[in-house]
């Protein structure tokens, strides 16, 4: 489906996923400029949040930062963005739009997320050869799957930025009491013994995707209510331990509330992204 959001962009939202296992919910928002490719321009590559489960929180979430980003002076290093949906685990309780059972987009539980997110970014390798040149953003559990990726024959980011993620489990669970918190891990991460892998700061992988991104860069607001600082933490003193070299791991701050983030104007998401373009360019 083609439709038109800034008169010099187009946005294109395609199947990742073809035939009998096709569901609702395997598509990539891509947006382009129209007047010609950049073929070494950056691209930008966001995984939403919503606890794995929310599905008002979707790839559209990455829509208000693309204008932004797109009416700044960024837009000149850009070359695409692309905003990943992938399956969710069930929310039958959740009011506006309660999960049905036999709804094949709304009933996963780990690692089948991940495994979509896989196969859109194998998507966009095939079809815009992302490889080395693309960032790949995450916001709360979207930043979870940035860090959980495995290299097996994923194209190399260039950077990856995490924002607001949800990276010790365990951690999460003792910071907050609030039976949603334990409900939504749950419900993703059904089986415990999955927990120590599927966690970023608990996984001693060293094939880890970020590990062979130029630039790891770790962002979170002081003023997030959802998300206590002590996952960012945790996570940068995770990156520190591996392989990767020091210098490579940057923070950059974001404000305001854990949704804040990315909704409204998104010019918070888009600042932190200008931000993390910058590092990168003065990196390269
Ligand atoms: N809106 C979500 C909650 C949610 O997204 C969330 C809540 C607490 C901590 C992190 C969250 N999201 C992470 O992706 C829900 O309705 O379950």
């Amino acid at each position: 489906m083609e439709r038109t959001q800034d008169s010099s962009l187009s946005l294109k939202e395609s199947l990742y996923v073809t035939g009998n296992e096709s569901t609702a919910l395997h598509t990539v928002d891509i947006w382009q400029p129209k007047n010609g490719i950049k073929s070494n321009g950056i691209w930008l590559v966001f995984i939403h949040g919503g606890a794995w489960r929310d599905p008002l929180t979707d790839s559209k979430s990455f829509q208000p930062a693309v204008s932004d980003l797109w009416n700044s002076d960024s837009a000149k290093s850009i070359a695409g963005f692309a905003s990943i949906n992938y399956r969710l685990s069930p929310y039958p309780n959740k009011v506006e739009a309660p999960s049905s059972p036999d709804d094949p987009s709304r009933n996963v539980c780990y690692p089948a997320h991940l495994s979509d997110v896989e196969k859109a970014l194998l998507y966009l390798e095939a079809h815009y050869q992302i490889a080395n040149r693309y960032v790949l953003i995450g916001h709360s559990a979207g930043a979870t799957m940035a860090m959980e990726l495995q290299t097996c024959s994923l194209p190399n980011p260039l950077a990856v930025l995490g924002i607001a993620g949800i990276y010790d489990f365990d951690g999460l669970l003792e910071a907050h009491h609030h039976p949603t918190y334990k409900e939504f891990m749950e419900n993703a991460f059904p089986d415990r013994s999955t927990w120590k892998k599927a966690a970023p700061c608990t996984n001693l992988s060293l094939d880890n995707l970020y590990e062979r991104a130029k630039l790891v860069i770790i962002s979170y607001s002081d003023d997030d209510e959802l998300i206590e600082v002590g996952q960012a933490k945790s996570m940068l003193e995770r990156i520190k331990a591996g392989p990767a070299p020091q210098g490579r791991v940057h923070v950059v701050k974001a404000t305001g509330h854990h949704d804040e983030m990315w909704e409204g104007d998104g010019h918070v998401l888009a600042g932190v992204i200008r931000e993390s373009l910058e590092l990168i360019q003065n990196d390269i």
